[in-house]
């Protein structure tokens, strides 16, 4: 493969570990990868010390969408000066293929892989409705990987193996794993605090991850509440909490959902109302569809969903979602680019 390849794009973790996934392919084929992501947002939490990387570059960008027009236009002058930044960037290490994984923290990177000839842009997008970024340079890439895509040359989400080796078909409830999300939900972590008790008597353990801003006042009502459940707010080892649990009640941002499909985790989706074009609904919605989870608005979630959680069918869920998402996509995706790239 010719010249160093680009990683870039993050903000959250879902973007991020897509980011990460490519990272471990390229360095498991000995290709040299740079990662470029921002100040702002996670991507120092997730790249500063990664060492598969030949170097990792955190540009000041902002996001754009969220601001007023004053803001938008300081976020979009700062892009432009990091897309020249990101062309010298390019220069230097000889850069032929980019890779967006999406989120503001992609956009100099992208940008510059279009201004940049004999550059490839090669888009991985996670959700069911395309982020604005991608939205607009989409029509420069060679390839767009989704899963919501119908002719995305692969559509299984990249997901680390560890989701799939732990998978087994759940039977019956006898553990619920609450998940936020990278960044934690407080409406979720709240209907965990308001079925716990009941939960307690139907003899369920409780796993909970609270995110960081929540954590303290979470475990503060547990221990109220005097019930010993396993709560934190973030974890390297998500897989083998996921792995505990018989059933998942969970923000459906797109590397969770995948997550939990890989693992066979039976799920009732309580989608972010605020992402952007309701994203996180028809990520839902897909498996949803197929009969594979269940989705309540935030607005909806009462205490009562749990006696019609408990009266399901959580088995052939359960083994219907093997056959949701394939192994290996990340290998897949990699071979797609490189052989492009040998054109
Ligand atoms: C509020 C918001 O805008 N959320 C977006 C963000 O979600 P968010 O950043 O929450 O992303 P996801 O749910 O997709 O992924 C979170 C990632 O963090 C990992 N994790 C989580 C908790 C933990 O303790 N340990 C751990 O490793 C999960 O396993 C997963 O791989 O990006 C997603 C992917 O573009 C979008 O679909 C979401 O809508």
């Amino acid at each position: 493969m010719k010249g160093t390849v680009v990683i870039t794009g993050g903000g959250t973790g879902g973007h991020l570990k897509v980011a990460k996934a490519f990272v471990d392919e390229f360095h498991k084929r000995g290709i040299s990868a740079i990662f470029i992501g921002s100040t702002t947002g996670q991507d120092e939490q997730w790249f500063k010390n990664e060492r598969k990387v030949k170097k990792a570059f955190f540009l000041n960008t902002k996001g754009v969408v969220d601001k007023n027009l004053i803001g938008k236009l300081k976020a979009i002058l700062q892009i432009v000066k990091e897309v020249n930044h990101c062309l010298n960037i390019f220069d230097k290490a000889e850069v032929k293929t980019v890779i967006s994984v999406g989120g503001f923290s992609a956009a100099p990177a992208t940008f510059a892989s279009v201004l940049s000839l004999g550059c490839k842009l090669y888009i991985h997008e996670q959700n069911s409705k395309m982020g604005k970024l991608n939205e607009i340079t989409s029509r420069f890439a060679t390839e767009v990987f989704s899963s919501y895509i119908d002719d995305s040359k692969i559509k299984d989400y990249p997901v680390s193996s560890e989701f799939f080796d732990n998978a087994r078909v759940r039977h019956e409830i006898e553990t619920i794993i609450f998940l936020g999300g990278s960044q934690g939900a407080r409406a979720i972590n709240d209907f965990a605090l308001s079925v716990a008790l009941r939960l307690d008597e139907l003899g369920i353990k409780i796993i909970h991850q609270t995110g960081k801003a929540d954590f303290q006042r979470v475990k503060n009502k547990y221990d109220e509440l005097n019930l010993d459940v396993d709560v934190f707010d973030f974890t390297d080892d998500i897989s083998k909490k996921m792995s505990l649990a018989d059933f998942a009640i969970s923000r459906s941002g797109a590397s969770t959902l995948w997550e939990l499909a890989a693992n066979s985790l039976p799920t009732l989706f309580v989608p972010y109302p605020y992402a952007a074009k309701d994203h996180q609904y028809y990520n839902a919605k897909f498996l949803k569809d197929k009969k594979l989870c269940f989705v309540c608005r935030e607005r909806n979630l009462k205490p009562e969903i749990i006696d019609k959680i408990l009266k399901a069918d959580i088995k052939s869920m359960s083994k219907g979602l093997i056959d949701s998402i394939g192994y290996n996509a990340i290998e897949s995706i990699v071979d797609v680019i490189i052989e492009n790239n040998q054109k």
